[in-house]
């Protein structure tokens, strides 16, 4: 069994924990301990056998792998806190913290910690997370690191300069893509579908459109031909959402995003 701390026991932190206790793989290869400044927030995880604590130093010191979730300008303290705990030896530090490289990390450790960026989005909570992680030299830690987020989804491991882009593309992409099913939805209930049903209608679709990317390997365009008959009703409202701007839309904001990780902190 390997310790994992989970610091910051917040949306994403949460996420992971359920994750790590949700499937038998997770949960016997790894024993979790979740740390929040208000534990009693996250008490309903220790019913999944994960530890909850507001202790820090203790997390610290009974774990050989620290996913760091707090908030990026909580960073600091944390680590003022946390620090005289670390040990460079056996601890792997994995940060989740948007925009916050892993150099910066390493000013408040000190050297000689290994520190690596991971970017997992809130899917972990039902082991459908896309997790990039940044390449570094420390290959042992980055094994073990892919062998956990293995466990709650897909992994990618990219180049550091990466990191900010994937950030955008992998997790506020959840919220991206949640808010197109909200939208289809609306659109549903206009057409006659109660909101439920609209709901399923939207979602179910969603993944399927998913799915068949990943199964079949093929460009979107290639599906998106079977569905468009000629003259027929689905190019014609995509061409609708085209001169309305939705792939402009899309781009447009992810580009916003990234450049907006900069100035995060
Ligand atoms: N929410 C998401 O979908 C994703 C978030 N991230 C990153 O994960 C981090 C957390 O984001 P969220 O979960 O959304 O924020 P959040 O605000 O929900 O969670 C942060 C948690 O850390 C706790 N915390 C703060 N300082 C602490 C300390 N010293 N000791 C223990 N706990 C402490 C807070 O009480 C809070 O519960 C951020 O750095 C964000 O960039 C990355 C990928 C996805
Ligand atoms: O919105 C944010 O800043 C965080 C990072 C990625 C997802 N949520």
């Amino acid at each position: 069994m390997k310790n994992v701390a989970i610091l910051g026991g917040g949306n994403l932190g949460t996420a992971l924990a359920q994750g790590l206790a949700r499937t038998e793989e997770a949960a016997s290869k790894y024993k979790v301990t979740v740390t929040r400044r208000t534990p009693d927030h996250i008490r309903h995880l220790e019913d999944k056998g994960i530890t909850v604590t507001d202790d820090n130093t203790e997390a610290v010191k009974g774990a050989d792998l620290l996913i760091i979730a707090v908030q990026p300008a909580q960073i600091e303290g944390l680590i003022e806190e946390i620090k005289p705990a670390i040990d460079p030896q056996k601890h792997i530090i994995a940060s989740t913290m948007a925009g916050v490289k892993s150099e910066d990390i390493a000013k408040l450790t000190g050297s000689g910690v290994r520190i690596l960026r991971v970017m997992p989005n809130t899917a972990a909570a039902i082991n459908q997370a896309m997790t990039c992680i940044e390449k570094t030299p420390h290959k042992e830690a980055e094994k073990e690191v892919i062998a956990l987020f293995d466990t709650l989804g897909e992994t990618l491991v990219i180049n550091s300069e990466l990191m900010e882009a994937s950030t955008v593309l992998g997790a506020c992409g959840i919220a991206f893509f949640l808010r197109y099913i909200r939208a289809a939805s609306q659109g549903g209930i206009e057409v006659g579908f109660h909101a439920e049903e609209a709901q399923l209608i939207a979602s179910q679709t969603a993944l399927g459109a998913s799915a068949l990317l990943l199964e079949s390997n093929s460009h979107p365009e290639q599906e998106i031909d079977k569905v468009t008959t000629p003259k027929g009703c689905t190019i014609a409202g995509l061409n609708e959402m085209e001169h309305n701007g939705l792939s402009s839309a899309l781009i447009k904001g992810i580009k916003l995003s990234c450049d907006m990780i900069e100035n995060i902190r």
